[in-house]
């Protein structure tokens, strides 16, 4: 068989989430500052010199075309800033109407979820469950556990990330630890 240069095929470590043939995208603590709800907490951590890693995903160099597929896995790592989890920051895409698929390799966490009128849904991710974001949704991948939480993602090529509005307002809901358990509470600095 004649090996085409079409194909485009990426090696993902199934415990790691991490791949050898790609670099990752990473963010830290620093660059988080506007997204914790918890901005005392993320400052010691900051003044303590933890710039810690808190997620790292793959935005790997395909087509931005709306007849395109981009995909990659997702790693948030098991973390608190204060007694919130570390997440990623969430967005909007550009093209608002494109959903997204989400599959859980490892891990256990949430994706939280939020239209812009304020209608918001949360999934639990466990392995081997796939979770769908609807067109218009925002959406945060969230780690409650002590490993990474390791996603595979899907979405059109040129649906673009808009981290604007989340950044100004946050998401409705927060999931803190609570008891040594994860709760979902009310956005204290949220406005519709
Ligand atoms: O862009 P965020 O919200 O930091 O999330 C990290 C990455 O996770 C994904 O939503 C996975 O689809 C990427 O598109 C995104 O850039
Ligand atoms: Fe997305």
């Amino acid at each position: 068989m004649t090996q085409t240069n079409l194909a485009n095929a990426t090696l993902f470590d199934l415990k790691t989430g991490l791949s050898k043939e790609e670099k990752t995208k990473q963010r830290h603590l620093s660059d988080m500052t506007k997204m914790f709800y918890d901005t005392k907490a993320l400052q010691e951590e900051m003044e303590a010199g933890h710039d810690a890693l808190v997620y790292e995903y793959y935005d790997l160099d395909l087509p931005k075309t709306d007849g395109d597929i981009q995909y990659g896995t997702s790693i948030v790592y098991p973390g608190t800033v204060g007694d919130e989890y570390y997440m990623t920051k969430g967005h909007y895409h550009e093209v608002l109407e494109t959903g997204e698929v989400y599959f859980c390799i490892s891990g256990e966490g949430y994706l939280l979820m939020e239209n812009p009128e304020g209608e918001w849904e949360i999934e639990k991710f466990v392995p081997g469950r796939a979770v769908h974001v609807p067109p218009r949704y925002a959406h945060r991948s969230i780690n409650t556990g002590k490993e990474p939480l390791v996603t595979f993602f899907a979405f059109r090529a040129d649906a673009g990330h808009d981290y604007g509005t989340i950044e100004a307002k946050g998401f409705r809901k927060l999931v803190v630890e609570r008891d040594g358990k994860p709760e979902i509470i009310d956005n204290p600095k949220w406005q519709k």
